[in-house]
């Protein structure tokens, strides 16, 4: 089953406060969503993502695809089984791995002749093989096979890529059978160009959907078109759908989706900048390997109370990465998660009391963003 339920919108923002209902679970949005590419969100459990608030992680069509491959999932009895993760799960359709992973792509009307980027074998992905792979999976949220353009494009490039991203989205939609289980998300395209952004959103949401994600921004523009682009887009979403910005995962890019009507997105930034040392802080981003703090036997965030905060040190951790000890790798993983996740929460609350944008500007201070 799914159920979208607007709960509130904001009176001086578009924020809005919503809940999403799934068979495995329900889902407070605005929502961030932790990435697990391979079927894990790297370095952590499942009850450890369940101890700092995961409501929700992705997966990717592509990766799985390759390995270990449906067959293997679909003996495990689907990816939930597969990694023991019983909440929601979204997965991606492989379209922007496809165009941003492998090589010797060939792009047809049919789908996307593209070699492995593991083995270089020849694969074939197409909008109806994307939701069969899916299906195998057994996500609660799956979506579209889309075709991804780079960035920058032209505005042909744009237009020509858009409307075969619309095409496939037909198909994409005409093939899904398993609407009882998985719900199917269309992607909204159009690059930087707003009256592409328009006929994409349009057409898209006469296909009736039963939620949209905006793709193809967070590619590097300046945060100020981003905004822009994503204003005028959510304008053509319907309200009483869930919008999802895909690739978003900065507090400030966070926050400004959030006011612009976004109820969820995903990236790897926080998991991925983790791994090398870069920490999140209410104070902004240090980089824990630093000879700074050596001796500094204070918590990374003094006023966070995740698992790692409340027992390690900033000069523990910091050894843990000098001497390559796997662990400085989870503990600032759990660090970085549990920061943005409550950050999420205290979001839904800012819109629930009706005092977002003063939370933001106290955020922005407190992080040094302008
Ligand atoms: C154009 C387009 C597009 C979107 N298409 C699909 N299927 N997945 C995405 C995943 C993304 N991750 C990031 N990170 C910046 N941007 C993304 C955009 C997409
Ligand atoms: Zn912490």
């Amino acid at each position: 089953m799914f159920k979208f339920e607007l709960l509130k919108t904001a009176k001086d923002s578009k924020a809005r406060l919503g809940k999403i209902t799934t068979n495995h679970g329900e889902i407070e949005t605005p929502i961030f969503m932790p990435v697990g590419t391979r079927a894990t969100v790297k370095t952590m459990t499942p009850d450890e993502l369940k101890e700092i608030g995961s409501q929700i992680i992705l997966s990717n069509t592509y990766h799985l695809f390759l390995r270990p491959g449906t067959e293997i999932i679909e003996k495990a009895g689907g990816l939930h089984k597969f990694m023991n993760w019983d909440k929601p799960i979204l997965t991606d359709s492989g379209g922007f791995q496809v165009f941003s992973l492998s090589d010797n792509r060939k792009i047809t009307e049919e789908g996307v002749h593209f070699r492995s980027h593991i083995d270089g074998s020849k694969m074939f992905i197409s909008p109806e093989k994307s939701i069969d792979i899916q299906n195998i999976l057994g996500s609660d949220i799956i979506m579209a096979f889309d075709e991804c353009a780079p960035y920058p494009a032209s505005h042909e490039y744009i237009d020509n890529s858009m409307r075969r991203t619309l095409r496939w989205a037909e198909r994409c939609k005409e093939h899904h059978k398993n609407t009882d289980n998985q719900t199917l998300f269309g992607i909204i395209q159009g690059g930087m160009y707003k009256d592409l952004r328009e006929i994409s959103a349009r057409e898209m949401v006469d296909m009736d959907f039963k939620g949209y994600s905006i793709g193809g921004l967070s590619v590097g523009e300046p945060i100020d078109l981003m905004n822009d682009i994503l204003d005028f887009t959510t304008d053509f979403m319907p309200e009483s759908k869930p919008r999802y910005l895909m690739g978003v995962g900065s507090p400030d890019y966070l926050f400004e989706a959030v006011e612009r009507g976004v109820d969820m997105a995903d990236c790897v930034l926080p998991t991925r900048i983790a791994r090398n040392g870069t920490v999140l802080t209410h104070n902004g981003k240090i980089a824990i390997k630093n000879a700074l703090y050596k001796e500094d036997f204070s918590a990374l965030d003094k006023e966070c109370d995740c698992y790692t905060c409340r027992n390690f040190s900033k000069a523990y951790i910091r050894h843990l990465f000098n001497v390559d000890e796997i662990l400085g790798m989870r503990l600032a993983t759990i660090h970085n998660l549990y920061f943005l996740l409550d950050m999420m929460k205290n979001i839904r609350e800012s819109i629930r009391g009706d005092y977002f944008l003063e939370y933001k500007d106290d955020f922005y201070k407190k992080y040094g963003y302008k």
